[in-house]
This record gives structure tokens, C-alpha cells and sequence, in this order.
């Protein structure tokens, strides 16, 4: 039986978060293909982050502040950027022999205060019955409350993990999982120790929170009785395969 999984590429991982323009790290995307085309034991959906190919957009057009009578070129501004970034993600997967296609939150989502709350997920259930693994990012999202936000790709996932039976939840970053004031990695995060973690934000442009905002949204899916896994990028085949990946477990 094979799992059905969420596997979320961060934007610190498949671009140059640090650069100030949309950076595709493209030999990263690929290793990431080729590991994910080996795979017969698992069903995945792919998530990714922005990066360098959408919060400094984001930020540029204070969409995550919502909409004013400025801005509203942001929305075009930002969802391109981020969709070029999707494209590339699809891209390489395809050319390793994965069947993918990109799904936008723009277009199938609907947002309050920042929160999503309405997203049919019947076309990602549909495309991996089917044998098609969707790729869906964090976007740029009508909002009916601020009239745009920006939903991150881990606020997705808390979605997507209530609507469809999933096995299990990673998110690949550029750190080992989440670290203490000593710099070593936590293992395991629940609603009882997280309150005394020194947790920050992205050291790089970042409107959706960085590590703080990660750990949050994973916090609120925990409370759902979800659990997830942060690890580094270097780790994704030991996650694909169930194994010990070093990183950090976020649980009930
Ligand atoms: N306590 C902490 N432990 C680990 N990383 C931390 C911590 N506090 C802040 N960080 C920062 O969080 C960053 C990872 O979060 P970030 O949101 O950039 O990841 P991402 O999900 O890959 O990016 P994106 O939001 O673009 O998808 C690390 O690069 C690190 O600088
Ligand atoms: C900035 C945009 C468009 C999406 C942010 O998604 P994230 O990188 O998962 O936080």
C-alpha cells in the first residue's frame, strides 16, 4: 500500500532566498526529481515556498497587508513571479520522468483576515488517483476581509492535511530542523515546550513569518491531531522513506 504524502520544497531550498531577485536553485529542483521519480512507496503532493520568486514581491506591494488603492498591481506582480517558480518545479519533475502539473491557490482559493477559508480540493484528490502529483505554492490570495493576503505554502498544507487523509507531512528546508539557543536541533515540538522556543523569522525577505510563522501554522495542524517533520533538504530521500531524517517532529 503506498503512503499518501505532503511534501513541502521551501523556498529557502529550491531558490537564492537571499537574493534580493527570483533565483531558481535548479541543480537542487533536480536532485529533488530524481529522488522523487526512485519512489514507488509513496503518493506525493507537492507544496513549495516563494523564496527569492515572491516575497520580495509580496513585500515590495505590502500585499500582505492587503489591498489599498497602490497596489493592486502586486497581485499580477507576485503571482507571476511565484507561478515562474511553479513552472520550474513542474518543469523538472516532468523531466525526470514524474507526471506533475501545477495547481494555483489564486485560482481555486478564497481567504478571511489572511486565513484560508475555502479551497476545493477535489482536483488535487482526482490528479493523484490518477497518477498526476499536483504542485501548488504559497500565493497571493483574494481575501474577503483585506481584500488580498498572502497565503504561505504551510498554511496549504494545514488545508490540504483537513480536507484529505494524508500519512504523513514534511517540509524540506535549508536547516536541520529547529534549533535551540545552543544551536542544536529540537526533536520534537508540541503546544508544551514550544512557548519557551527562541523561534525567529527568515534571516532573507520573508511577508509569511519564516521559522516562527512555520512553526505556528504546524502547531495549529498538531491541535488537529496532525503531525509533521521539519528537516533539512539533504534528508528528503531518508523522509520518502520513512527513516529517522535529524529534523524536528511537530506533534499533538
Ligand atoms: N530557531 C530556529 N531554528 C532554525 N531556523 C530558524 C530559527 N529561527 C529562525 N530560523 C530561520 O528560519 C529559516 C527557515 O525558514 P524559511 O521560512 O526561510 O523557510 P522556507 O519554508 O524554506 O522558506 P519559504 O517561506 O520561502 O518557503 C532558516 O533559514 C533560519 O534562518
Ligand atoms: C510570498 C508568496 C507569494 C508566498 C509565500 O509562501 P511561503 O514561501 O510558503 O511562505
Amino acid at each position: 500500500m503506498k503512503e499518501k504524502i505532503i511534501l513541502k520544497l521551501g523556498g529557502s531550498v529550491i531558490t537564492d532566498k537571499s537574493s534580493g531577485e527570483c533565483k531558481v536553485n535548479k541543480s537542487v529542483l533536480e536532485k529533488i526529481a530524481v529522488e522523487l521519480a526512485s519512489r514507488e512507496n509513496v503518493v506525493p503532493v507537492i507544496v513549495h515556498g516563494a523564496g527569492s520568486c515572491g516575497h520580495p514581491e509580496a513585500k515590495e506591494h505590502h500585499l500582505d497587508k492587503g489591498l489599498d488603492h497602490t497596489n493592486k498591481a502586486g497581485i499580477f506582480i507576485t503571482h507571476r513571479a511565484v507561478c515562474s517558480l511553479n513552472d520550474e518545479v513542474v518543469n523538472a519533475l516532468r523531466a525526470s520522468g514524474v507526471e506533475a502539473v501545477g495547481i494555483h491557490p489564486l485560482d481555486a482559493c478564497t481567504a478571511k483576515n489572511g486565513r484560508l477559508i475555502s479551497f476545493d480540493s477535489s482536483p488535487v484528490e482526482l490528479l493523484i488517483q490518477n497518477g498526476v502529483i499536483p504542485v501548488l505554492h504559497g500565493d497571493v490570495v483574494m481575501d474577503i476581509g483585506q481584500g488580498a493576503c498572502i497565503v504561505s505554502g504551510d498554511q496549504l498544507i494545514s488545508c490540504l492535511a483537513g480536507k484529505m487523509a494524508v500519512d504523513r507531512i514534511g517540509l524540506a528546508t535549508d536547516v536541520a530542523g529547529v534549533f535551540d539557543r545552543d544551536g542544536n536541533v529540537i526533536r520534537h515540538i508540541t503546544r508544551n515546550n514550544a512557548g519557551g522556543l527562541e523561534i525567529r523569522g527568515s534571516g532573507s525577505t520573508d511577508v509569511t513569518g519564516g521559522m516562527r510563522g512555520k512553526i505556528d501554522e504546524l502547531l495549529l495542524l498538531a491541535e488537529e491531531g496532525v503531525e509533521s517533520e521539519l528537516f533539512h533538504i539533504s534528508r528528503v530521500s531518508d523522509f520518502l522513506d520513512g527513516r529517522d531524517n535529524g529534523g524536528t517532529r511537530v506533534s499533538p
